[in-house]
């Protein structure tokens, strides 16, 4: 038998030629760059690529090695795209070009949008990134928020994206695409939600207990310790301690900020009610303009990959080889097409990075749709 250094010498050796033979073969997909960016063609042809994979698979001797000259060869043009996509950036063909770069957003002209009423979680944010004195507009809905700032109505809009414990809020991540709005800033708020009713109440009298959606399932554990209770979702949880005190029933309660709970006259029943101590929700800051700070390190971008299989892989694969770092990934259904995502990703970087510009150039080309959501 022979020994297992013998073997090995003759894989080095052939590994050698597997890597002459692969720089030889980059070294023409340089040229190829050229000729694309001379004639405008896209760097992806797919069926060029099929083709290829076919041809080769059926030199293999077995369906084993068929398989394993498919994968390898699917990488081997995935990394020519890569290196094409380079080129192309170094040409200035850039993705993210159309950001305004700026040292600091401008203040406010006319207002800051928020969603709910006085006291709301999205109010605190918006004084808390835009400062007490910034002057402030709310609004019933979220798409209210995001048409007045698309408008011009209003500068900003602040909106909750997620929270630490109950997850993301979908109907914002919805809003981002039918809102043509950017993403400018973010902050964070730890919420401490307190179990809200009228001056007198005391805990067994409470029957029915109001709150936003999010409220109830950030203080689900709590409430289920009190399975007698109603749940009832309203539009915002300051709404609902508003709502308490207007209807003025010594049985409802309101679950909700303490903040709320003084603006609107109520008493503290018990506090805190949310179930993790950690509790945060992530506002956003949105814009019409598309403004991205020169120190912006974050950037969010939405898209749709064609649904076959290892499309997601692929297009996460040019965050990995720019060596770029994803903090987030989440996907919404598209209503017009059944079964169907578009996903969205949060990375580190910002736009005028190299290893950006080239995982965004080639996003580009090879999602089905993509956009840049804001660099902050
Ligand atoms: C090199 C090219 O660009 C891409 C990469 C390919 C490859 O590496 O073989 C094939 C088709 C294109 O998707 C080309 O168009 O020939």
């Amino acid at each position: 038998m022979t020994d297992l250094g013998t073997i090995r010498q003759e894989i080095d050796e052939i590994d050698r030629g597997i890597v002459e033979a692969f720089e030889k073969r980059m070294d023409l997909c340089r040229q190829v760059a050229e000729v694309k960016i001379g004639t405008g063609k896209a760097v992806l042809d797919r069926g060029r690529e099929r083709e290829k994979l076919e041809t080769l698979a059926a030199l293999a001797s077995d369906e084993f090695n068929a398989h394993g000259v498919t994968e390898l060869f699917s990488q081997i043009m995935a990394m020519s795209r890569k290196l094409q996509y380079r080129i192309l950036t170094e040409h200035g063909k850039l993705a993210g070009e159309e950001f305004v770069r700026t040292e600091g957003l401008p203040s406010p002209e006319h207002c800051v949008a928020y969603q709910g009423v006085e006291g709301a979680y999205s109010h605190a944010a918006a004084c808390r990134f835009f400062g007490e004195k910034a002057a402030v507009k709310a609004y019933p809905k979220w798409a209210d928020v995001m048409q007045a700032v698309a408008s011009g109505e209003a500068d900003y809009g602040v909106l909750p994206l997620a929270n630490s414990s109950a997850g993301m809020v979908n109907d914002v991540y919805d809003l981002l695409i039918e809102y043509r709005n950017y993403i400018v800033g973010e902050v964070e708020l730890k919420v401490e939600h307190a179990l809200l009713g009228l001056p007198g109440a005391t805990l067994p009298d409470i029957q029915e207990v109001y709150s936003h959606p999010q409220g109830l399932m950030q203080c689900a554990h709590y409430l289920d310790r009190h399975p007698d209770w109603n749940r009832h979702s309203v539009s915002n949880t300051a709404l609902s301690a508003k709502k308490v005190l207007e209807d003025g029933k010594i049985f409802q309660a309101a679950i909700a900020s303490r903040l709320a709970g003084e603006l609107y006259g109520l008493q503290v029943l018990e506090s805190p009610v949310n179930d993790s101590d950690k509790n945060t929700t992530r506002f956003i800051v949105v814009c019409r303009k598309n403004l991205c700070r020169t120190d912006a390190g974050k950037v969010s971008i939405c898209f749709e990959v064609p649904h076959e299989s290892g499309s997601l892989y692929n297009i996460l694969s040019h965050f990995i080889y720019n060596n770029i770092n994803m903090n987030k990934i989440e996907s919404r259904p598209i209503p017009e097409k059944k079964w169907q995502y578009r996903f969205f990703v949060d990375f580190d970087g910002n736009l005028a990075d190299a290893g950006v510009q080239n995982a965004l150039t080639g996003i580009r080309q090879e999602a089905a749709m993509l956009r840049i959501l804001g660099n902050y």
